[in-house]
């Protein structure tokens, strides 16, 4: 069988540190990417809600569409910012996410685009599980208040790599998600997002070993830096987990980039000593056993 990651992939997540400026975001990202590709990154990560702060109010403000007809960079320059970016730092990005206006349903949406080293567009990930909690006294937040979910699960294929499954955040807690994106073959689950000081603290780590266990895959989650003045304060501490769940590298609260390398040998190695990827009974859960790997 074909390995899943078919050559060693240089991993970073940018920790971005963001404001209301979204030009400067946009600039700021750049020069962050093109500092990650020039210590050899292949694949980069940018955070959730990485142009602009993270809040129900900021997301029709900072709205875009992302192919407008005709195509307009005033009206996508996120969109248009990316896709250069690519081109220029030669990497394949996962552009974190940024609020979407989508003009003909008249929605917003918190979306992700990742594109390839020609600035080709190859997926883009509508978050399909919105973050509405209340924790008394600590915090509330209604993302449903303002944007609309998405109804897909993202696997992409990285030419001459692998395929990778994305999604936004508050999905990590879902692993009927990881689990169809990693039963679809992806080597890695990519996670741009932002937890906050309450459910950081509590789950942030456990969730990403969580899902690598599960699905003896790579993971990783990309926050932005922590900023105290913001409404919505993040968690930080970005991280890589490897396909045994051992954590390979993590951030603190500050902005700064993550790095690993992923290598294919390793998902065989872990796979071979706990084979549960042969050991699943769909016989006993059938509900879930309709996404043959490979469909
Ligand atoms: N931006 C988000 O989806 C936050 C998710 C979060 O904090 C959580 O605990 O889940």
């Amino acid at each position: 069988m074909a390995k899943l990651l078919q050559k060693p992939l240089k991993l970073a997540l940018v920790q971005l540190a963001t404001g209301a400026d979204k030009a400067a975001n946009l600039a700021h990202a750049r020069s962050k990417v093109l500092e990650a590709t020039s210590k050899g990154a292949n694949l980069v990560v940018l955070p959730e809600c990485f142009n602009s702060p993270y809040g129900t109010k900021y997301f029709p403000k900072y709205a875009e569409e992302l192919q407008p007809s005709p195509p307009s960079e005033e009206k996508s320059p996120s969109f248009h910012a990316l896709s250069k970016l690519a081109k220029e730092a030669r990497c394949f990005l996962v552009g974190g996410s940024i609020p979407e206006y989508g003009k003909k349903e008249d929605k917003y949406y918190n979306t992700n685009l990742t594109f390839d080293p020609e600035g080709k567009l190859l997926a883009t990930h509508r978050k399909v599980h919105l973050f509405d909690i209340d924790i008394p006294g600590k915090i509330k937040f209604k993302e449903s208040e303002v944007l609309s979910p998405g109804n897909q699960i993202t696997v992409v294929d990285l030419p001459g790599y692998g395929k990778i499954g994305i999604a936004i955040c508050y999905d990590v807690r879902f692993p009927e998600l990881a689990m169809v994106a990693a039963r679809k073959g992806a080597f890695l689950l990519v996670y741009p997002g932002a937890f906050n000081l309450t459910t950081g603290e509590l789950h942030w780590t456990l969730q990403a070993r969580a899902r690598a266990v599960d699905n003896q895959s790579y993971v990783a989650l990309c926050s932005p830096a922590r900023d105290m003045n913001a409404d919505y304060n993040a968690w930080g501490h970005s991280m890589i987990v490897d396909p045994n769940a051992l954590v390979l590298t993590e951030l603190d609260e500050k902005e700064g980039i993550a790095y690993a390398d992923l290598n294919g040998d390793r998902i065989e190695e872990v796979r071979k000593g706990i084979p549960i990827y042969t050991q699943r009974r769909f016989d006993v859960y059938p509900d879930v056993s309709e996404a043959k790997v490979g469909s």
